[in-house]
C-alpha cells in the first residue's frame, strides 16, 4: 500500500488499492435483521394478509401507524449507518490508515423526494440514489473489481428518479449455489452448483486474501460488474475502479443473532 496515511471509505468488508493505488474500505451490510423485525411489526399491526399474491398493506403517512414505521424505518437507518461506520473505522485501525474520504449509501430504504414538481415516497429495492453529483459504492463480487460511481443529468437518469444499481446483482439464488442439505440428518438433498475449490480458485486467480464466506457468495453467483453497469452509462460516470486486495465476511456456520 504506497499511501497508508489515506483510506476511503466505500459503503463486505473488504478492503481494495483504486487505480492510484489508494485503499478503500467498503462494507456492505445495515439493518436486514432488524429491518425485517420492523416491518413484520407494522404489517401485523396494519393486519397485512400473508402470501405473494395479496393486496399490499397501504398505511397512510399520516396516520398513527404509518407515522410510527417512517420513524422506526429512520432509526433503522442510523443503526445501519452507525454500524457501517464502526466496522470501516475498525478496520482503519487495523490498517493503521487516516480515513479522509467516506462514502455512504443505503438501498432497500424509502427517501421523501420531489420529482417533476410531485412529492413522493421513492422505495429503492436493491437500487441507491444516484442524483448528479452524489457518490456512491456498488459491490461486484469478492473476486471481481468494485466500483465509485456518481450520477449524471440525463433523460434515463431523470426516468429512473436519480436511481441507480447498488450491485452487480445474482446470476443464481444462494441455494442453488449452496445445494440443499438436511441440517439434522447431513443428507444433502440437492448439490450446490459452486464448490469452495470454485470460489478458492477464482479468488487465487484475482490473487484476493479471503477470509471466511460460503459458497453462496462466490464470484460464480453474480453478473460481471462492467457489463450491467454499460447498461447504466447514460445515468452516472465512474470515478474510482477498486479492485478487491482482502476480503472477510461470515462463514457458513456463523451465527449472527442479529442477521444484519
Ligand atoms: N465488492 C464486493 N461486492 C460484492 C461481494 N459480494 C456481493 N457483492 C455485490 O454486492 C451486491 C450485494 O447484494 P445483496 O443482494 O447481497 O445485498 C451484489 O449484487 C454483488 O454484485 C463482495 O464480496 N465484494
Ligand atoms: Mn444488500
Amino acid at each position: 500500500m504506497e499511501k497508508e496515511q489515506e483510506c476511503h471509505l466505500a459503503s463486505i468488508p473488504p478492503y481494495f488499492a483504486d487505480e492510484k493505488d489508494r485503499v478503500w474500505v467498503g462494507v456492505h451490510f445495515g439493518s436486514r435483521g432488524l429491518g425485517h423485525k420492523t416491518a413484520t411489526y407494522f404489517l401485523n399491526a396494519g393486519g397485512a394478509q400473508d402470501g405473494m399474491d395479496v393486496d399490499p398493506l397501504v398505511l397512510h403517512v399520516r396516520s398513527s401507524l404509518g407515522a410510527d414505521y417512517l420513524a422506526c424505518m429512520t432509526l433503522a437507518g442510523r443503526y445501519a449507518y452507525a454500524g457501517r461506520d464502526w466496522v470501516c473505522a475498525e478496520v482503519a485501525r487495523l490498517l493503521g490508515a487516516k480515513i479522509v474520504e467516506e462514502i455512504h449509501n443505503h438501498h432497500n430504504y424509502a427517501w421523501k423526494e420531489s420529482h417533476g414538481g410531485r412529492d413522493l415516497w421513492v422505495v429503492r429495492k436493491g437500487a441507491t440514489p444516484a442524483f448528479p453529483g452524489q457518490k456512491g459504492f456498488v459491490g461486484g463480487s469478492m473476486g471481481d473489481k468494485s466500483v465509485i460511481l456518481e450520477g449524471v443529468e440525463s433523460e434515463e437518469a431523470s426516468q429512473s428518479l436519480y436511481s441507480t444499481v447498488h450491485g452487480a446483482g445474482r446470476v443464481m439464488s444462494r441455494t442453488a449455489a449452496r445445494g440443499k442439505v438436511n441440517r439434522r440428518t447431513g443428507e444433502v438433498i440437492k448439490p450446490g452448483v459452486v464448490s469452495k475449490e470454485m470460489m478458492r480458485e477464482w479468488v487465487q486467480k484475482e490473487r484476493v486474501e479471503l477470509r471466511g464466506a460460503g459458497t453462496d457468495e462466490s464470484p460464480h453467483c453474480y453478473k460481471r460488474l462492467p457489463e450491467v453497469l454499460e447498461h447504466h452509462k447514460n445515468s452516472i460516470k465512474i470515478l474510482h475502479t477498486l479492485t478487491p486486495l482482502g476480503v472477510a465476511m461470515a462463514g457458513e456456520n456463523e451465527f449472527d443473532p442479529y442477521k444484519d
